[in-house]
């Protein structure tokens, strides 16, 4: 193993997988940190679920990680989180990329949670999303880490020991050489340095800037760059992927509370059967997971959608009678379990919205590893793994990914026949 990427979560983490696949690394996906060692692969992404936790366990969890990618011969780490910067002002992002660093003896890291294709930039530390910076972008109300300051630099000193650099787009324009220079200078007093990008372009120069860095922290868009490093040093063979699509029913389960959510859940309403779990009738135990997976099955081939997305006024209000944690762990835990019992009932296909909500469904099913399959939309591949002795394929999106026809689209690539 080349290069080892521990993820803050199940979306992000095949976002990343991702994209080294695409750019020519033979990449395998591990859902949570493998117990032993594996088939060589020339980068494994390790899928936590660590974005929401508290921030102790998180930076445990991660270094278990670390310790396993480094028994597979990893000599470059990448620590993947959001490129919306999901955290509070507790953490996890900073706590663990400051655990990392110090386990590693790193030296300067960059933070870099640019991602273009699904318009995250950075610009003097600033997020934006789209047009919009990153507290005007919906993100400001998200259910578990709402992003209220789009100051990067500003949000991570409040989740970090040590100082927090920048890397200004002035410079970062100027090329792999100044970049390198200005991390140099950074790392005298810091490390963590925040670096603007823009461009595909701007991310491809940080790469080359940073082939030698120990610890890489960011959104998918940092690797966008590296395995490049690598092919230049002679070290990567020809990539390709075990994936295959796989025909059967499919379904999907959208516990996303995010814009592009509901707007995806909307379309997909228009066409294809739906069932709705409404917060207050998962708490009471009014709605069981075999009326959901009754109704799955009797609509098998018509792409069904199970959703419990809620606009945030909806969510606030839920929140505020049950408590955050415990409505989205009753949510989480009703959907992991009815993902169960629809594969043991011989559904092959399931798009996830959501990555709490895809963490909790791969981690219900006992999925182990997932090979990368086809981009559905910018950051989403179609996967393929074993649930137990089933064969499944999984589609993992991120809240804010993919296109108003995402999950048509996904059960399609993923192989559902109807
Ligand atoms: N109606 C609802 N009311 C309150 N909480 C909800 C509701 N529906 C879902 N949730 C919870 O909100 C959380 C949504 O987080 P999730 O990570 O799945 O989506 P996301 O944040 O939009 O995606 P990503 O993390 O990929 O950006 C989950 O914990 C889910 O259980
Ligand atoms: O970076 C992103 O936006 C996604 O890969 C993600 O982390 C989703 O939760």
């Amino acid at each position: 193993m080349l290069l080892g990427a521990i993820a803050d979560d199940f979306t992000g983490a095949s976002d990343l997988a991702n994209m080294l696949a695409r750019n020519g690394m033979a990449t395998t996906l591990y859902v949570g940190v493998p117990e032993g060692d594996v088939a060589p692969a020339e980068a494994g992404v390790v899928a936590l679920k660590t974005r929401s936790i508290a921030p102790g366990d998180a930076v445990r969890q991660s270094l278990d990680g670390l310790a396993w990618l480094q028994r597979q011969g990893a000599g470059q780490i990448l620590f993947k989180y959001c490129s919306t910067f999901d955290s509070t002002p507790e953490g996890n992002i900073g706590p663990v990329a400051e655990a990392l660093s110090a386990a590693l003896d790193a030296g300067v890291a960059v933070v870099c949670p640019v991602f273009p294709a699904t318009g995250r930039t950075l610009y003097q530390g600033h997020l934006f999303v789209g047009d919009r910076l990153l507290n005007e972008s919906g993100m400001e109300k998200h259910p578990l880490t709402p992003m209220t300051d789009p100051d990067i630099r500003r949000w991570l000193r409040r989740q970090t020991r040590g100082e927090v650099g920048l890397v200004p787009y002035a410079v970062v324009r100027q090329g792999a050489e100044a970049i390198r220079a200005a991390l140099a200078e950074i790392g005298k007093t810091a490390k963590l340095a925040v670096v603007d990008a823009v461009t595909d372009d701007d991310l491809k120069a940080i790469g080359a800037a940073i082939a030698d860095a120990r610890l890489i922290t960011g959104g998918s868009g940092i690797a966008i760059g590296l395995p490049d490093n690598f092919r230049k040093a002679g070290k990567l063979g020809a990539g390709g992927t075990a994936y295959s699509g796989l025909s059967g029913p499919g379904v999907a389960l959208s516990g996303s509370c995010s814009r592009a959510s509901l707007a995806q859940l909307a379309r997909h309403l228009e066409g294809h059967p739906g069932f709705a779990l409404r917060p207050d009738a998962v708490m009471a135990g009014d709605v069981t997971v075999a009326a959901a997976r009754d109704f799955v099955l009797s609509h098998a081939d018509e792409a069904p959608i199970v959703h419990s997305s809620a606009d945030p006024d909806a969510v606030k209000a839920a929140q505020e009678r049950f408590g955050r944690e415990a409505v989205a762990g009753a949510i989480e835990r009703f959907f992991g379990t009815l993902a169960q019992e629809l594969v043991a009932a011989g559904v092959t296909c399931i798009a996830v919205g959501g990555g709490e909500t895809s963490g909790a469904v791969v981690a219900a099913l006992g999925v182990r590893q997932l090979a990368i399959g086809p981009e559905i939309d910018p950051g989403v591949p179609a996967l393929a793994g074993e649930a137990g002795a089933r064969s499944i394929r999984l589609a993992l999106k991120s809240g804010n990914f993919g296109a108003s026809d995402f999950y048509a689209k996904a059960l399609d690539v993923m192989g559902t026949s109807r």
